[in-house]
């Protein structure tokens, strides 16, 4: 283990001392934290706001004016967001919840033999002290779900390889725990993966991830190239790592975990009955019976591999590994095949490798330090994201237009113009990648993946930045616009919706091959309502202000994907979210698009029914809550809380559809505008994303983009209301009673 950790009981109180950490934000959009040592180091680098709200000290932004209505709330808002934008023009941000990805990183660095420095190793330690259940002691899959096997095994590991004792009180209760769910023997996969690699679990437990499946021909419908990118892309490392049966030597700390995490004696187990073992309070999506069969044939193939075979097809994955590696400059696709290709690169190439410095180089960009401690993000950041809802808010609700805003304005552009993906990946074929040149990723260009939607939201941004405002420079030329256009084009799937990533690659039934049973609908690409809108909404933009850039695939694109969503609403009038908290998230979105084919309240039959579904749901005060659990299961969980953010998703679907009663929205805006704090920011609340139906994941910018943006649109769409309704005396029809729904400048 790591230098054993004389630590106190409990996290409240942070392990290092915070006014030291400085967050560095260079390359693009790169987050770091770093530890400053002496005082003159401090006083020569003071800290900034940034650095300071998200480590949750004092930022001493003053008190504003109290807002007298809705524009100038939102307006307040800004002036403390403003705050926060670096200086590159991004705005950095916490990207955790999931509660699987730190043991990955600790255990992954552990056996490659990469340190950490003193201070964040202490900083990752009372982060899972804080996370712990306060009943149980246990982790859950992410920071709101109850204790699993997954969680507390993975991070009872972490916590002991980081150098707490196993009899440190948060040890004993976890450990305690962890027994109660059925020990670390009833980890689910990925777990047994992990602690496989750790040699603490035998590779005879673990179900065959054999690298075989790539030698076959990519035309097979069940070829990994056509699996979800993720799902993929983790299975190219494991499949290696499993390949090579690669397993860290035995040392004190390995005998002492064989004791510790299992309820029956480590050397008595009999590994091959644990391969379906898996806990029932992690199991969401049970193995198919196809899924074991398959899994016996393969545990008998791995009893006799042809060694020939069995080297080609590593060597196949581990060409892949550097291709990924090399393709995102060590950054990968996300936290759990960064960690696996890191073990892989260190052990096909050693300590001194140029492979081997990068990985621990680029592992910091994972590892972000929050009030409560170190964790380690879904990705290597939103910063795409998070600039695009921000600055559309910014430019539709006319806060752009403010003199003081301006400058913030132009240094987003700036972020923006560098962010767009120039070429196609270096490694494009071979790796089986889709196009990416002129894309923009979920985070930085370095990481370099095309999402779909975060195209729509980036070139979005962009048109609104450049087109309508007269003040900002045109950095990004026609011809890239065109580029952002091109790639976008080739991503509409034959039933006219849009993936995350890629085209759907595979047939459905993949499904029943999914090995990890925490996770749903992870094998491959799905459509998604969220991912569709921002595409079409994007292309709907871009063809008012370029009329002539191949219009009428434009709008044979747009027609499809409005027949997609129609299709995709569910019977009592929403749709699901698989990347927001849930059905508000979706819904918002699903009706922008409706909207921009002129489906609004009053002549569509789907948005009518979408905005009764959302006036049903909102409460007493207000506003809207749903928890986590609409995603898990399909069908809307109240919060125990109402949520801004969700409130703001509500209203903002509402006003798409141009919803004709005032009240509703009204009494939301009362209930945001309750919710401000002076100084314009609003305190955190629930978490707000979620992905692969059961993890919760953080996106806390929107508590500053959404607001902003639902406070000054509402403002605008009330007062129109007003007139019209007053004028044509309760005549909405949609498109003539002038109520503008924010694209139409
Ligand atoms: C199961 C595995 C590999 C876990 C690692 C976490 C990743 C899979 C998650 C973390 C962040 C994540 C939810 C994300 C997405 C996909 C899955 C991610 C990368 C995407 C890009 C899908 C499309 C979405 O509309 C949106 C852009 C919001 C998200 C962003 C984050």
């Amino acid at each position: 283990m790591y230098p054993r950790a004389d630590v106190g009981p409990s996290g409240e109180k942070p392990f290092t001392d915070y006014p030291r950490w400085r967050l560095v934000v260079n390359d693009g959009g790169r987050h770091t934290w770093r530890y400053l040592k002496t005082d003159e180091e401090c006083k020569a680098w003071p800290q900034n706001e940034v650095d300071k709200y998200w480590l949750g000290l004092d930022t001493g932004l003053p008190n504003l004016p109290p807002a007298k209505d809705a524009f100038e709330a939102a307006k307040n808002g800004y002036e403390f967001y403003k705050h926060l934008q670096s200086h590159d023009g991004h705005w950095a941000g916490e990207y955790g919840g999931p509660m699987f990805l730190l043991p990955g990183l600790v255990i992954g660095s552990y056996i490659a033999g990469m340190s950490f420095k003193q201070e964040e190793r202490l900083e990752m330690i009372r982060y899972l002290f804080n996370r712990a259940h306060p009943e149980d002691g246990g982790w859950g899959i992410h920071v709101e779900g109850v204790s699993t096997c997954f969680g507390t095994g993975l991070n009872y590991v972490a916590l002991r390889v980081l150098g707490v004792d196993a009899d440190h009180p948060v040890c004993v209760k976890a450990r305690a725990c962890l027994h109660k769910l059925g020990g670390a023997a009833a980890i689910p996969a990925w777990g047994k993966f992990w602690l496989s690699l750790l040699n603490v679990y035998d590779w005879e437990g673990n179900n065959p991830v054999p690298p075989e499946l790539w030698l076959l021909p990519d035309w097979l419908p069940f070829h990994p190239h056509r699996w979800w990118i993720h799902t993929r892309t983790v299975y190219v490392p494991m499949s290696y790592l499993y390949g090579i049966k690669y397993t860290f030597p035995e040392n004190d700390l390995v005998r002492e975990l064989r004791q510790e995490l299992y309820t029956q004696d480590y050397y008595s187990i009999y590994w091959p009955d644990q391969r379906n073992n898996v806990c029932k309070v992690d199991l969401y999506s049970p193995h198919s019976k196809i899924f074991d069969a398959l899994a016996v044939v393969l545990a008998g193939y791995e009893q006799c591999i042809i060694p020939p075979l069995r080297s080609a097809a590593v060597k196949k994955a581990y060409d892949l590994i550097v291709y990924e590696d090399e393709n995102t400059d060590y950054q990968t696709l996300g936290p759990v095949s960064k960690m696996f290709n890191l073990v892989a690169r260190a052990h096909a190439e050693g300590p001194e490798s140029h492979a081997y410095k990068m990985h621990e180089i680029k592992r910091q960009d994972f590892m972000w330090l929050g009030e409560d401690g170190m964790r380690m993000c879904g990705t290597n950041g939103s910063q795409l994201w998070d600039l695009g809802f921000i600055t559309q808010a910014l430019v539709e609700t006319g806060l752009a237009k403010l003199d003081e805003n301006r400058d913030s304005l132009i240094k987003a552009l700036e972020w923006l113009d560098e962010a767009q993906i120039r070429d196609n990946p270096k490694h494009y074929r071979t790796s089986y990648r889709h196009t990416t040149k002129g894309a923009w990723g979920f985070s930085t260009k370095e990481q370099g993946y095309t999402v779909s939607d975060c195209t729509g939201e980036g070139l979005k941004a962009a048109m609104y930045l450049q087109h309508h405002l007269d003040f900002t420079p045109k950095l990004i030329s026609d011809r890239r616009m065109f580029d952002a256009i091109d790639v976008l084009l080739t991503m509409q799937n034959p039933s006219g919706g849009y993936a995350s990533y890629e085209l759907v690659r595979g047939p459905r039934w993949l499904e029943w091959l999914n090995p990890a049973e925490v996770f749903g609908d992870i094998m491959i690409e799905y459509l998604y309502p969220e991912c569709t809108t921002s595409v079409i909404t994007s292309l709907a933009i871009f063809r008012k202000i370029y009329p002539d850039y191949r219009s009428k695939d434009i709008e044979r694109t747009i027609q499809g994907a409005i027949k997609y969503l129609h299709e995709a609403q569910k019977p009592e009038g929403g749709w699901v979210g698989s990347w927001g908290i849930c059905f508000t998230y979706a819904t918002q979105f699903a009706l922008e698009s409706l909207s921009l084919v002129g489906e609004t309240y009053t002549t569509s039959a789907y948005s009518k029914r979408a905005c009764e579904f959302l006036i049903k749901k909102q409460r007493g005060d207000g506003g809207w809550g749903e928890s986590y659990k609409s995603c898990e299961l399909g069908a809307w969980v109240e919060h125990e809380n109402t949520q801004v953010v969700q409130t703001c998703w509500a209203v903002m679907a509402l006003m798409y559809a141009r919803y004709p009663h005032a009240e509703p929205i009204e009494r939301a805006v009362r209930l945001v505008m309750s919710r401000q704090l002076p100084n314009g920011s609003w305190p955190q609340e629930a978490i707000e994303g979620i992905f692969n139906k059961t993890c919760a994941i953080a996106y806390p910018n929107f508590k500053f983009s959404f607001p902003i943006w639902m406070l000054g649109k509402a403002h605008q769409y009330l007062k129109e209301l007003k007139v019209t309704n007053g004028v044509a005396n309760g005549h909405t029809n949609g498109k003539a009673n002038g109520v503008s729904n924010g694209h139409h400048h």
